[in-house]
């Protein structure tokens, strides 16, 4: 009798360690399904990067026309004019002169229809149709401000009166003077108020981000401030393509000259009074070709230096005008402007903002006068650490 209820009990036991063997199995199975579709998705994702490292470049193309069998005729970016084939995923209405493709490795085929290319290229300029800066919002640059308005908003806004009097006005004007002094400001803000397209290019990328086609570029700039005049081209860190070189061995050395040539070729095939003006500015003038200061190019040099006490207290007026001041606090502005001989109008800037921060760490609403002591303090001990820094990393 006994017996039988211990059997009773074992096979009972022996049930619920089955269900439970069987269910740790089941979770086993479905973790390791889990796992089998992430190594399948992670092989996949290695067998396609592998793919891409390991197939053949294909060679970009411009077609020149479409012939009446279908073929089409191209020129390859390697040289020749080629007459190719299309492939059959290729939609052959879709191809039109002038249109970018890919062609196959051996050159034989269209295999793809590639994004426009200037739209790629100027799509990497910055262009503004209208920058809303003003003359008002610089400070302490006065004189420059004129001397912009005479040479490239007058003839932007009254082109008759300089035909009347027979005048010719500079094509194109160099600002030159230490960074963050406002020179692309002063730009940004003469073409606002001649109500022309700004177009901002910067010299250094010719080189690195278009390599091999710095020329190219140069040209397209030049045919888009064409479609969009009355326009301002605004060439920053020019020393970057037009820096005096004795060497010209290297290929990318060569590169730049070549970049450099299409800029002068430009500058003297349009004329004085076209509506397009030139704006360029640099921080080393003193290493520039004299070719490109020569007359009808470059020849309006405006040095755009660092504000004096004069011109510091305004742009700290700019800045501090727009913020709120704890009401309580009378700002001294001929003390901060005293304090701050070697700032540029960028460091104003960052003083003001980095006393509002100041503010904002206290969890006030306002800004103390003293905020803007404390940060003109760690703004000249910022410059001086960068400036150390400069100057000794070649020992270190
Ligand atoms: N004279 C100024 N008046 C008001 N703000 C200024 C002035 N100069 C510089 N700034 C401030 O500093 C910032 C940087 O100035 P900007 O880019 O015009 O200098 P830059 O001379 O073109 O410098 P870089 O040579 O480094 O390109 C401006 O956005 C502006 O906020």
């Amino acid at each position: 009798m006994f017996g039988d209820v211990d059997s009773y009990k074992n096979r009972e036991n022996n049930n619920n360690y089955d269900e439970t063997l069987v269910k740790l199995l089941e979770e086993k199975i479905e973790a390791l399904t889990k796992e089998i579709d992430k190594l399948r998705q992670d092989l996949n994702w290695y067998k396609t990067e592998l793919e891409k490292l390991l197939a053949p470049p294909y060679i970009e193309a411009t077609i020149l026309d479409i012939l009446p069998d279908g073929k089409v005729i191209v020129r390859s970016s390697s040289g020749p004019n080629l007459v190719v084939n299309v492939a059959t995923n290729v939609d052959v209405s879709k191809l039109k002169p002038g249109m970018s493709v890919a062609l196959s490795q051996r050159g034989s085929t269209i295999i793809d229809i590639l994004p426009n290319r200037e739209d790629i290229i100027v799509k990497s300029f910055e262009l503004i149709e209208k920058p809303n800066i003003h003359y008002s919002d610089i400070g302490g640059l006065e004189d420059q401000i004129n001397e912009l308005r005479e040479v490239v908003e007058l003839p932007l806004k009254n082109k008759k009166l300089f035909e009347e009097l027979g005048i010719e006005p500079p094509k194109g004007v160099l600002l030159y003077g230490p960074p963050g002094t406002g020179k692309t400001m002063l730009a940004k803000a003469v073409a606002a108020e001649s109500n022309a397209t700004f177009i901002h290019v910067v010299a250094s990328e010719f080189a690195q981000k278009f390599v091999g086609e710095g020329a190219r570029i140069v040209r397209e700039v030049f045919e888009l401030a064409r479609k969009k005049a009355p326009s301002i081209i605004f060439i920053d860190e020019l020393d970057a393509i037009a820096a005096r070189r004795i060497d010209i061995g290297t290929s990318g050395e060569r590169e730049i000259q070549r970049t450099l040539m299409q800029l002068l070729a430009e500058i003297d095939g349009f004329k004085a009074l076209d509506n397009v003006k030139i704006i360029a500015a640099t921080n080393r003038i003193d290493i520039l070709d004299p070719a490109i200061l020569r007359p009808g190019r470059f020849d309006r040099l405006i040095e755009v230096p660092l504000p004096d006490e004069k011109g510091r207290k305004e742009i700290f007026k700019i800045y501090l005008q727009r913020m709120r001041i704890n009401e309580n606090d009378k700002l001294n502005y001929d003390l901060i402007a005293q304090l701050t001989d070697g700032f540029s109008g960028a460091d104003i800037k960052n003083v003001c903002t980095e006393a509002g921060y100041m503010a904002i760490r206290e969890g006030r609403e306002s800004i103390k006068f003293q905020d803007i002591i404390r940060a003109i303090d760690k703004i000249k001990k910022k410059n001086l650490r960068k400036a150390i820094n400069t100057r000794t990393e070649k020992y270190l």
